[in-house]
């Protein structure tokens, strides 16, 4: 599987339990602790089991042979074995909690650090909503398995297996009035935990649509704000809502429908003994005491039954889990790193050692089945060359400047940094050579420090303000509350545009990298706010190979060269006066979008 192709929507493959079974590397680890919650967990049951057996000596001590000394002594047993199963039962539930807790976070640990590796191409096939949905609720459907599941149903078991085998030592005959009744039981049980089944997952299903409406619009709230979409979001959110309801109550129809059934076929039975039973008594051939341990092991079955049926159901929800969950753990990245990297030396930022790049006939698509986007394109930079690439929306520039960094891989022709194909180099080499400056440039929760030194774990406080002076972000910085600890907020919402973009160019100061690749906002800034980030990035670019998706007149004017694409073909290539002279694509460009600012700069 790839993670460009994968569909949206978990698959639904029959169920089979395997992908439970990939759970066990994960409980290694804790084999000890959990195998003294077994042990605990059969010592419980086995007292459970003795129980009955310990009120029938009681109840026979009192009915039948009216001795005192013989009932304190058993009630005193029966005390005993109910201190010995509720110290079990906490042994065993704290282990096995504590255990699975670990196992939950290894495994949401191991799901967060697969996803972050995945190309940009598989998070613009899915909803967040539905990955961190995935994180949350499948994980914790999965660790209910492991907590609750796999102790309820073993001790279910046991009570199953004990039951029967006590029963029939009690008394055969009326254990075959059981045996009659249990399979009907059994199936009636079998055919709702199906049922139920899928009803969950359209329950789920629709959770999982309406948490993905509020993460989006929660993530676009100043769109959403802006066109005065509260009323109509909440009305859709409120639509998705609906129909949660509606699978949920159809779930609990089924569910309430299931208890009542089964309920009623295992009742039944408990009378059909109780019945014989008492005429048994009546004829003098079984004691009171051996009927009432009968009555308890027959519930003890007919509770084990039912409870394995509802587990069932459980079960087969957390199969779904698993499958879900690990087939996101399964999914290749499209973009993978090469198994033997060819080195890449570290060349620090500027000068004459700086880093070639190249595009040699690229040709590509997003996906298999979309067309294509770039066709043959061919475009160098020497090293601490500015190019400038220019051209109309949807020309391919983004897509152009992607390719650097390995966000998405070539389907034809190759990239190169330093005269070796991208494909070749490792991620921290390959990305460590590039330094990007977004458009809109991304902050993280966390205080202005944490954010500049994203692009350099582990930098020191002068070389996080040398980096923000040279990014004229100093300035600004220092009269933030609380200087470079000020916290942004998340994503940056509490600086303006050209503070964040400031912030941004810090970070790549602080990398120095021998390659930028640029992505000028178009937004403008005010005069003072655009002067600041036009000098910081002047001084960014001295002497690097940069690339940028240039929008504004001053900038093409600066650069060493421009590339004027359309279509995804490269379609002129020379400086802004060349270009201008050939009175071509570029000229018409320049009287569309660059003209208006050269009069106003004028
Ligand atoms: N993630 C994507 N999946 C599929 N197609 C895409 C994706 N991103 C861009 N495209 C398509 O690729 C083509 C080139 O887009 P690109 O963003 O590179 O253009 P651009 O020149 O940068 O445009 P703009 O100046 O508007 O940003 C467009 O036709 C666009 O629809």
């Amino acid at each position: 599987m790839s993670d460009a192709s994968s569909p949206a929507r978990p698959s639904r493959r029959p169920v089979s339990p395997r992908p439970l079974a990939r759970l066990l590397p994960y409980l290694r680890p804790h084999a000890g602790r959990l195998a003294i919650a077994f042990v605990c967990l059969l010592v419980a049951a086995a007292a459970g089991l003795v129980f009955p057996r310990v009120v029938r000596e009681l109840l026979d001590a009192a009915f039948r042979d009216g001795s005192r000394a013989r009932l304190d002594r058993m009630a005193l047993g029966l005390l005993a074995v109910f201190a010995v199963q509720g110290v079990m039962n906490y042994v065993q539930v704290l282990l096995l909690s504590s255990a699975t807790e670990h196992v939950l976070a290894r495994l949401r640990e191991a799901l967060f650090a697969h996803l972050v590796r995945l190309s940009p191409g598989f998070f613009t096939e899915r909803r967040t909503g539905e990955l961190t949905s995935r994180l949350s609720s499948d994980l914790v459907l999965l660790q209910s398995v492991l907590n609750t599941w796999v102790s309820e149903f073993t001790r279910q078991v046991l009570f199953l297996v004990g039951g029967v085998l006590l029963l029939t030592l009690t008394d055969p005959t009326l254990t075959l009035t059981i045996i009659a009744v249990a399979p009907v039981v059994v199936a009636v049980a079998f055919v709702f935990a199906r049922l139920l089944r899928r009803a969950s997952t359209g329950v789920q299903d629709r959770v999982a649509d309406s948490t993905a409406l509020a993460d989006e619009v929660f993530g676009q709230i100043r769109t959403v704000q802006s066109f005065v979409r509260e009323g109509e979001e909440t009305r859709r959110y409120q639509a998705l809502l609906g129909g949660v309801v509606d699978a949920a109550v159809a779930r609990a129809r089924l569910r309430a429908l299931f208890f009542g059934v089964v309920g009623f076929v295992a009742f039944a039975g408990v009378t059909a003994v109780l019945w014989m039973g008492g005429r048994r008594v009546l004829a003098g051939t079984l004691t009171a005491g051996a009927l009432v341990q009968f009555l308890f092991y027959a519930f003890f079955i007919a509770a084990a039954v039912g409870s394995l049926a509802s587990l069932f159901g459980h079960f087969q929800e957390a199969i779904g889990a698993a499958q879900r969950v690990f087939e996101l753990l399964d999914t290749a990245p499209t973009v993978a790193e090469p198994a033997h990297p060819v080195p890449l030396a570290r060349q620090s930022g500027r000068g004459a050692t700086g880093v070639a790049v190249a595009l040699e006939d690229v040709h590509f698509r997003y996906a298999d089945g979309l067309p294509d986007v770039l066709h043959g394109v061919t475009l160098r930079a020497a090293p601490g060359e500015v190019v400038a690439l220019v051209g109309r929306s949807g020309a391919g520039k983004t897509t152009v400047a992607s390719l650097l960094p390995r966000f998405w891989d070539v389907t034809g022709g190759r990239v190169t940094l330093d005269g070796h194909d991208v494909r070749e180099l490792s991620f921290a080499d390959l990305r460590g050579a590039i330094g990007v400056v977004p458009q809109e440039p991304a902050l993280f929760s966390g205080s202005v420090r944490d954010n500049i030194a994203l692009a350099r774990p582990g930098a020191s406080d002068a070389e996080i303000e040398a980096a923000s002076r040279a990014a004229h972000a100093h300035e600004f910085v220092v009269r933030l509350p609380q200087g470079y600890a000020t916290p942004v907020g998340e994503r940056g919402v509490k600086l303006s545009g050209g503070q964040r973009q400031r912030i941004a160019i810090a970070r790549v100061f602080l990398k120095d990298p021998a390659v930028v690749v640029l992505d000028e906002a178009t937004s403008s800034l005010d005069t003072e706010s655009e002067r600041l980030v036009e000098e910081a990035l002047e001084e960014l670019l001295q002497g690097r190979t940069t690339l940028i998706i240039a929008h504004r007149l001053s900038t093409v004017r600066r650069a060493d060269r421009v590339v004027v694409l359309d279509q995804g073909r490269v379609v002129e290539e020379g400086t802004h006066a060349e270009l201008l002279a050939q009175g071509g694509a570029y000229a018409s460009l320049y009287n569309g979008q660059f003209r208006a600012e050269d009069v106003v700069g004028a």
